[in-house]
């Protein structure tokens, strides 16, 4: 089973990832991420921190998303295992159908080709979903500029991910990541016990 965490900056996806590491155990779950999980993510990391081309940014994520793939998720669900990933391919289509606006005519349709064919789809994917206000002020509480373009980005970016999520209800569960932090993860790691348990995988305390 592969496993997907999404939410915009700050939702709270890496506090989230730490709990389930513990609630989940005995199930012996793979922790990946992107970017970042291979050396490919570990340069595209590194990159992303300079002002790139937003074409070429996409590009630097889906070859992260290649490599990711190859090297830690088909491996991984091909052994049986349990595979959760903390962002994953609706990172690319919530962040880049945003960023890529004025640059390509249909960012969704140039995304979705690129993934054709050898993309793996997750069985099952945790939004998490805050006022991005709130977001914002756990990650710097500041009313920068920069701060207010941020929010801007960021409303975009997680308008996005809903509309993601409510073409894809039996995907998507949605999580209210303003609820308090070991609230958030018995749940998921609840909702992550029973899908496996529908499924005869893993497992169950
Ligand atoms: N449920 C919560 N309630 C209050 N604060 C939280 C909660 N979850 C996480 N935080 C805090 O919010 C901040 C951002 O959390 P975290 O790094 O887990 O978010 P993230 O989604 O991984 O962010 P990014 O995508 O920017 O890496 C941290 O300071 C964290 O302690
Ligand atoms: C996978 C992916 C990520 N992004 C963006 C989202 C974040 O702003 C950064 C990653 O940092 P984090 O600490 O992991 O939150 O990259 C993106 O725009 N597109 C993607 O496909």
């Amino acid at each position: 089973m592969l496993i997907t965490i999404e939410g915009i900056d700050g939702a709270g996806k890496s506090t989230l990832l730490a709990s389930l590491k513990k609630e989940l155990a005995d199930c012996d779950p793979i922790f990946t991420r992107e970017p970042g999980a291979t050396w490919i993510g570990q340069v595209v990391r590194q990159a992303i921190a300079e002002e790139v081309d937003p074409v070429a940014e996409a590009l630097l994520f889906v070859a992260d998303h290649a490599m990711h793939c190859a090297a830690v998720i088909r491996p991984a669900l091909d052994a049986g295992r349990l595979v959760i990933s903390d962002r994953y391919t609706d990172s690319r289509f919530a962040y880049q159908q945003v960023t890529l606006r004025g640059h390509l005519q249909d960012p969704r349709r140039w995304l979705a080709a690129l993934h054709e064919g050898w993309s793996i789809r997750p069985d099952l994917t945790f939004l998490l979903v805050l006022p991005v206000h709130r977001a914002l002020e756990r990650l710097d509480g500041e009313n920068t500029r920069e701060h207010f373009e941020r929010e801007e980005v960021l409303t975009e970016v997680q308008a996005e991910y809903l509309a993601r999520a409510g073409a894809e209800p039996s995907r998507f569960i949605l999580v209210d990541a303003e609820e308090e932090r070991g609230v958030i993860a018995s749940f998921v790691a609840e909702e992550i016990r029973r899908v496996c348990e529908l499924r005869g995988r893993y497992p169950r305390s």
